[in-house]
């Protein structure tokens, strides 16, 4: 959904590809180093948290980048299929995103770190679905990546 013209986007608020590598670099320093995520993230390769970045910026209003060059939607929810995420995995992935947030300084205002919160929400509540026993279709869905403005997103469906 886009924001109303002179607004600029919750990409551009945050500060952009930049800020988004800082925040997924401080993260994943942090996800290597926790017992209860670590496991998970053990097979990931080192590019991983720059993918993440691109991905997160294309929600946000930024290039979408994600979808012509890494695979798009499909691609990130296959790359979550059989893995079984756990309620406590999911809560201890928002913990240390929201303090990797506040190390890099990120706006701490409100409305952003609320917008931040709602797509982080769903988000990992999306991952545990396709991580779990019965994941939507991931190929040839024609999903695209969600947009995550200002204002309130409409309920999202997988296509297929
Ligand atoms: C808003 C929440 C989330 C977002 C935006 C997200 C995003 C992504 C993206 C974009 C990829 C594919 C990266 C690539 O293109 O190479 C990925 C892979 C993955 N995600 Fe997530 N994810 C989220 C939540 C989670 C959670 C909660 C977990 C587990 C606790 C998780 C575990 C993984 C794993 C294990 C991979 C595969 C890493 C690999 O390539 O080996 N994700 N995620």
């Amino acid at each position: 959904m886009s924001d109303a013209p002179g607004i600029p986007s919750v990409y551009e608020w945050m500060g952009g590809q930049e800020a988004l590598d800082r925040l997924t670099e401080v993260f994943y320093g942090h996800v290597h180093k926790d017992p209860v995520l670590a496991p998970v993230f053990a097979g990931a390769p080192t590019e991983h948290a720059h993918h993440v970045a691109i991905w997160l910026a294309e929600v946000f209003g930024g290039p979408a980048d994600y979808t012509a060059a890494h695979g798009g939607h499909d691609h990130m929810a296959g790359r979550h299929l059989g893995r079984g995420i756990t309620e406590e995995q999911r809560r201890r992935w928002i913990s240390l995103l929201m303090d990797a947030a506040d190390e890099v300084g990120l706006p701490d205002d409100p409305e952003f770190r609320a917008v931040f919160a709602y797509y982080i929400e769903w988000g990992t509540r999306m991952a545990l679905v396709y991580s779990g026993p019965n994941p939507p279709p991931v190929e040839g869905t024609g999903a695209t990546v969600p947009r995550w403005g200002w204002n309130q997103t409409p309920p999202w469906q997988p296509k297929g």
